[in-house]
């Protein structure tokens, strides 16, 4: 193998590594706000918000990625942090049921 390939190969596996480790780091955060949510009776979803972080996000986009391709990145780590949510959410409201 190329041996600047291989350099730059490392390169990528490390920030993998690293975006593996942000991404992670905002859904627990956004779990949290799902905890909060729960303690508030508020919804899971909030459109306009999801919609406003798509908006700043193509703002932001300075390529190569498309801003298509940056939206859809976005729409599966909002998917996640909802299913994440949901969980909370559902088990919250299991305990509010269970004691009345
Ligand atoms: C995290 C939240 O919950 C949901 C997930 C969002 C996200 O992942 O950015 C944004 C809005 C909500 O649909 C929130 O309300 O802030």
């Amino acid at each position: 193998m190329n041996e600047e390939i291989k350099a730059l190969r490392q390169v990528v596996d490390i920030m993998d590594h690293a975006l593996l480790d942000l991404i992670n780091r905002r859904i627990r955060l956004t779990g949290q706000i799902g905890e909060m949510k729960a303690s508030a009776g508020l919804p899971c979803r909030d459109r306009q918000r999801e919609e406003n972080l798509y908006l700043r996000i193509s703002l932001a986009n300075d390529g190569p990625m498309s801003d298509e391709a940056a939206r859809h990145l976005f729409e599966i780590l909002t998917a996640e942090s909802r299913r994440i949510q949901n969980q909370i959410l559902n088990k919250s409201w299991d305990r509010k049921g269970a004691t009345g």
